[in-house]
Formats: structure tokens, C-alpha cells, sequence
């Protein structure tokens, strides 16, 4: 077919079919990809193999703008939208017109209905060059009742002076909840600020259920145990040294058990609180083998009991839930104790927890800080992302150098809605 002359090219044809092979193989798959491409975009000359020069800043943000075209697509599948601007404006009115304490769920006991209503009142809301800034001045802290009082150390029984060495007073929270908590068996929810003392809290608790188990004296150590359940391992060891020192007077043994530490059978009998963490809790009063350990709790204490709407909320359930069955079906008494920051459906969780809310569930809401909190938010309107990032940037560093409160503040901690902002981008 091609005559007596192509036998050399024929004879090279073969000799490279494998390249020849590859390299059509390869032209079909461009071509594939530039019909595919070509309906989506108008055409654009291609020459040859493209390569794209990126620095690492602007590789960093173009993954951020990846992410956030994926998160905006996501809020709108879900059909969630940023707090209506007229909605924050009628708080803001709202706090206009509103008397320092008006809002004030400050009784702490009982039944109040929590809504947020308003902001606080002095909020103001700015309008800037690419941002807007709103100011919540500090609440106003909540001024003593005519019968309210704070509990001398020294009024206390000896058991619980052992466990307060140090201290002069229980504050104004500790002192509020000090009757039902220590005087009563009956299951008690705290929502309180941070900072509140809802460690000492706990620890009265710990006291009421130790001093049930002192008779003539002695401390009948095999008759219960406490357990404490906090929401991290690191809060559980640090929860541990604590009230190992503090109730070392009183000769109890506190134990830490998480995935991190084990006990041995001997060592659980030889402790008597322990403090552990929803996951490990689960897993041990899962097992039926353990029934004697989870026979012997009296009291058990739930830290940061408000991430029951997070995502090990499940977790945490489930162990309240097993427990309300054990003491259904046992008739034994163990007591739940709840702490946890202020959250709106606080009477939800004490329905949950089984807390009487006339008589067991404590609200104290922000007037009871013991350090008052100014808030500033910074919205920054301004859609381009790269100078979005140049204006927070420039926002933070500002707040940083120029701010008054330089003058009493030492550290600031600055939270950043990603992790990667939180690195210095190159230049
Ligand atoms: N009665 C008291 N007298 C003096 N200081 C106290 C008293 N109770 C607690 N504190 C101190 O208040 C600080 C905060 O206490 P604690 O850590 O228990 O608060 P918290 O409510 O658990 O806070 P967070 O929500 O951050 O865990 C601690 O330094 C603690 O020593």
C-alpha cells in the first residue's frame, strides 16, 4: 500500500508502537478535557501544558475561599441565613429604652422564663469602611438582696471547713445554692457564668454525700462512690489533683479514669470518687461485668452539662438515661448534679436531669460574673476576600496597639474564625 520506500518507516513505526500508543492515548484525553471545559467556559487559546505559579499565601487563600463557597453553599441548602439585621436592630432599640437591671434573672432559684429580649442597654453599633462594630458594655453586677448573705467558712461544719482550707467565704453563687446542695439529697442544675465556682460547687455536693456515709466517727469508705464526669481527659486530671489535695484531709482517695488511666479492680475499690470522662462512663456501665462498681454510685456529677446539645451530647444522654433507669429499677437513690454555663433551655436539661425547678435549679445569669465582660464584635462587610483579610488583620492589630484598656490588660486572647488565620501568611 505504500510502496517499496516505507519499509524504514514502517520499520521505525513498529520499533516505537508503545510511545506512538501513549502519546494518542494522551491527545484523546486532552481533547476530552477540553470539550468538557469548553461548555463551561469560553474558549481561551491553550498553549501547550499550563502551569499555574502559586506563592503559598495565595495557595492558603484559595483553600480558605474553597472552603467558605462550600460552607455559604452548605447554609444555604439548610436554609440558614446570618441574624437578620432587623432583628438585631429591634434589640438594640430595645436596650435603648431598657434600666440597667431589667432583665436581671439574678433571684438564681427557681423558675424564670429566659429570653433574650434586648441587649444590654449602653450596646451601640457602629458603621465603618468595610466593617461594622458593635459595643456590649459589661453587665452591671447584680447588687446584694436584703437576705442575701455570704457563708462564712467558719460557720460550716468540721467536714466541710477540711475541704475549704483556705478559703474565708463561699461566694455569692456557692452561698445561694449552699442550702439545697448541702442540706438536701435532692438533684440540683447550676448554670452559672465563668468563673462562677461551679468547681466548689461540686465539692460541696461531694461533702453532703460524704458526710451521709460518717457515723460515730468513722467514714464508712465501702458503702459509696462519687463520680465525677468532665468533658475533657485534661479537665479530668486536673479536676482529680484538686480534689485529691482538697479531700485529703478527709482520707478519700480520688482517682482519675479515661482512656488515659486505668484502674485496676483493687485500685476502684479503693477509690472513692472518681473522675472520668461521658465516653469512659459509658463504656464501663455498658458492661454488666461492672454492675457492682455502678451499684455502689450515690452521687454523680456532670460538668459542662450544656454539651448535651453538642456533638457528644448523645453520649451524655445516654449514661444520665442509664442511670434514671438503674434508679428506677433499683429503687436506689443516686443523685444527679449538673453544672454548666448559662444556657437558654436550662428547663429543659433539668427536666432531663430529673431537677425539681422550684427547688433545685439555679440560674444565675452574666450580672453574677466576678469579673465583669465587655464585648466587641467586628463584622467586616467587605466581600473581597483578600482585602477582607488585609482589614481584619489591620482591625486586630489596631485593637491591639491602640485600645485604652492596654493600660489594665496584660494578655488578650483573640479568637479567630479558622485555624489558618491564626498562622502569619506570608507577605
Ligand atoms: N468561695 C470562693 N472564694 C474565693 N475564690 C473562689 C471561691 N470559689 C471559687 N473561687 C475561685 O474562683 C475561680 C473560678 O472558679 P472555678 O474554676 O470553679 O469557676 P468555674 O465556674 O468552674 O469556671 P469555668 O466555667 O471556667 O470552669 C478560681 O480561681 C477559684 O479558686
Amino acid at each position: 500500500m505504500v510502496g517499496d520506500g516505507a519499509f524504514e518507516i514502517v520499520q521505525d513505526l513498529l520499533s516505537h508502537r508503545k510511545e506512538l500508543g501513549d502519546a494518542i492515548q494522551h491527545g484523546l484525553t486532552i481533547l476530552k478535557s477540553e470539550k468538557v471545559s469548553s461548555n463551561n467556559q469560553p474558549k481561551m487559546p491553550t498553549y501547550g501544558t499550563q502551569v499555574t505559579i502559586q506563592t503559598e499565601y495565595e495557595r492558603q487563600l484559595d483553600k480558605i475561599k474553597r472552603k467558605e463557597g462550600r460552607r455559604a453553599k452548605r447554609g444555604a441548602e439548610n436554609g440558614m441565613n446570618d441574624f437578620g439585621a432587623d432583628d438585631f436592630s429591634s434589640l438594640l432599640q430595645a436596650s435603648e429604652r431598657k434600666q440597667p437591671f431589667d432583665d436581671m434573672i439574678g433571684t438564681g432559684e427557681g423558675e424564670s422564663s429566659f429570653q433574650v429580649t434586648s441587649l444590654p442597654q449602653g450596646t451601640t453599633r457602629k458603621h465603618m469602611k468595610g466593617y461594622e462594630e458593635v459595643k456590649i458594655p459589661p453587665t452591671p453586677t447584680a447588687p446584694l438582696g436584703p437576705n442575701e448573705k455570704l457563708i462564712e467558712i467558719r460557720e460550716l461544719d468540721d467536714i466541710a471547713q477540711a475541704a475549704f482550707q483556705g478559703y474565708k467565704s463561699l461566694n455569692r453563687v456557692q452561698s445561694r445554692i449552699f442550702q439545697a446542695t448541702y442540706n438536701t439529697n435532692e438533684n440540683i442544675l447550676v448554670c452559672a457564668p465563668t468563673g462562677a465556682g461551679k468547681t466548689n460547687i461540686a465539692m460541696i455536693a461531694v461533702l453532703h454525700e460524704v458526710k451521709q456515709h460518717f457515723r460515730e466517727g468513722i467514714l464508712h469508705k465501702n458503702e459509696f462512690k462519687i463520680v465525677y464526669v468532665a468533658p475533657m481527659k485534661a479537665l479530668a486530671a486536673e479536676v482529680t489533683a484538686t480534689f485529691g489535695r482538697r479531700l485529703s484531709p478527709l482520707n478519700l482517695v480520688v482517682k482519675e479514669l479515661t482512656g488515659d488511666m486505668q484502674l485496676t479492680r483493687s485500685e476502684i475499690e479503693e477509690t472513692q470518687m472518681i473522675v472520668t470522662t461521658p465516653e469512659k462512663w459509658d463504656v464501663i456501665t455498658r458492661k454488666s461485668s461492672d454492675m457492682a462498681l455502678s451499684m455502689l454510685v450515690k452521687l454523680i456529677i456532670i460538668d459542662e452539662v450544656h454539651l448535651l446539645n453538642d456533638d457528644r451530647g448523645s453520649v451524655i444522654e445516654t449514661l444520665v438515661a442509664r442511670t434514671l433507669r438503674q434508679v428506677e429499677s433499683m429503687q436506689s437513690m443516686i443523685r444527679i448534679v449538673g453544672l454548666s454555663a448559662t444556657l437558654p433551655t436550662y428547663k429543659e436539661v433539668a427536666e432531663f436531669l430529673r431537677v425539681n425547678a422550684d427547688t433545685g435549679l439555679f440560674y444565675f445569669d452574666s450580672s453574677y460574673r466576678p469579673v465583669p465582660l465587655a464585648q466587641q464584635y467586628i463584622g467586616i462587610t467587605e466581600r473581597d476576600y483578600a482585602k477582607r483579610n488585609d482589614l481584619f488583620n489591620s482591625i486586630c492589630y489596631d485593637k491591639r496597639l491602640w485600645s485604652p484598656l492596654n493600660k489594665v490588660i496584660k494578655h488578650w486572647f483573640l479568637y479567630i474564625p479558622a485555624r489558618i488565620q491564626g498562622k502569619p501568611l506570608e507577605p
